[in-house]
């Protein structure tokens, strides 16, 4: 695709920020979203991410205006938007399953926005060239969808929702439906468009992969509550409580006796295993969760911290093998290393106390 910004767009969306105020949207006895308080800054790329059910699509439904709030309010600086529909907020909006219109060309699918909006036919004309050679389709323009390519389609429909030069871009799973290459060059070209013509983004997603590479800023939500918000440095790196640990790909997450603690530093201990680690929260029990990177596992013992694994699964992953091992007590540890090692293979593994963050609650379900 091309690298140039060839839409005049709207640098950072031409506002300062968007403000979701206590938020709230019930479906039933169902509470989706539950005051949510949030504040995208124009010219952000922000992602939701989180499980399925924990309200990311609501959250953007109810910035689009597709779904009424049953609480809170949104605002763009000081207009309250919440009340607005959908086409006269002003956000382009793209989604997993890209929502074309089948029996349109892509140049009319393209052109729908602008054509509801009244825009003359020559301005059309010429703005719809443009996002198409944005996106690199200007040779597909005469092609219904259903001759199209699923990153082809998803290209149309990202041309549809800048054509517009939108105050905000709102992604929903946009890359889901693509296999793993192409989900790659496009998350590269979302990120692109987003800089070079000065958008303000909300991406959501479940794939805290896409997360930690798109976003300026990711919110960690669960059951309609934010759990963390941060820059991908900060959630990567020091993430609140469990369940961001366990999103974040702290793959291990361990509850251990605790043999000795003092000030931030504990000791967790069982046969086989001895990890002191880092307390990123006060607690008091008499067991905690230490959650560890597989990356951050080094082969051999390493200061006080040594881990005794008999190799289980390891898979070839190119530079590196990602192996499933198993301690004495029949603990599953998850771990990386460069060299062969082979089923049955008895391992050392050290790992550094400050990459061993020891929390006081439990492992969140479905987490292990
Ligand atoms: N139209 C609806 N009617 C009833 N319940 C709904 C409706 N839409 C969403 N919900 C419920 O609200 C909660 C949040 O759903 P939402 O679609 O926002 O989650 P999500 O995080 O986007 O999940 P996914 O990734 O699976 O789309 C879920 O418990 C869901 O079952």
């Amino acid at each position: 695709m091309t690298h140039e910004a060839v839409l005049p767009g709207r640098p950072n969306g031409g506002f300062q920020a968007l403000r979701m105020d206590g938020v709230s949207r019930r479906f039933g006895s169902t509470t989706a979203l539950d005051r949510l308080d949030l504040t995208i800054e124009g010219g952000e790329f922000l992602a939701l991410l989180g499980p399925s059910g924990c309200g990311k699509s609501t959250a953007l439904n109810c910035l689009a205006g597709l779904l009424p709030l049953t609480g809170g309010s949104i605002w763009l600086d000081d207009e309250r938007i919440d009340g607005l529909p959908p086409e006269k907020r002003g956000f382009g909006m793209v989604f997993q399953n890209y929502a074309l219109f089948p029996h349109l060309t892509v140049r009319k699918n393209v052109g729908f926005g602008l054509a509801i909006r009244g825009v003359p036919k020559p301005e059309m004309t010429q703005r719809v060239d443009e996002a198409l050679a944005l996106v690199e389709l200007a040779d597909q323009a005469h092609k219904l969808p259903g001759q199209l390519s699923g990153g082809q389609q998803q290209r149309v429909a990202i041309a549809r929702a800048v054509v517009i030069r939108p105050r905000l871009v709102l992604m929903d799973e946009p890359l889901s439906n693509l296999d793993a290459k192409l989900r790659l060059q496009m998350r590269t070209e979302i990120r692109r468009l987003h800089q070079s013509l000065g958008l303000t983004t909300v991406y959501v997603t479940h794939d805290q992969e896409e997360a930690l590479a798109l976003a300026d800023r990711i919110v960690v939500l669960r059951g309609g509550l934010v759990e963390q918000i941060g820059t991908p440095e900060q959630v990567y790196t020091y993430p609140l409580n469990t369940y961001v640990a366990g999103f974040m790909g702290y793959r291990n997450l361990l509850e251990l006796p605790v043999a000795a603690h003092e000030g931030d530093e504990v000791v967790l201990a069982e046969p086989g295993l001895r990890l002191t680690g880092r307390a990123q929260e006060r607690f008091t029990g008499t067991s905690a969760v230490a959650a560890i990177r597989p990356d951050d596992f080094t082969v051999g013992p390493r200061q006080s911290n040594t881990v005794r694994v008999s190799v289980e699964v390891a898979e070839f992953h190119g530079r590196e093998m990602a192996v499933e091992g198993i301690t004495e007590s029949g603990r599953v540890i998850h771990f990386r290393v460069s060299d062969r090692v082979r089923p049955g293979e008895k391992v050392e593994l050290g790992v550094p106390p400050d990459r061993v963050l020891v929390f006081g609650s439990g492992v969140p379900d479905g987490l292990t």
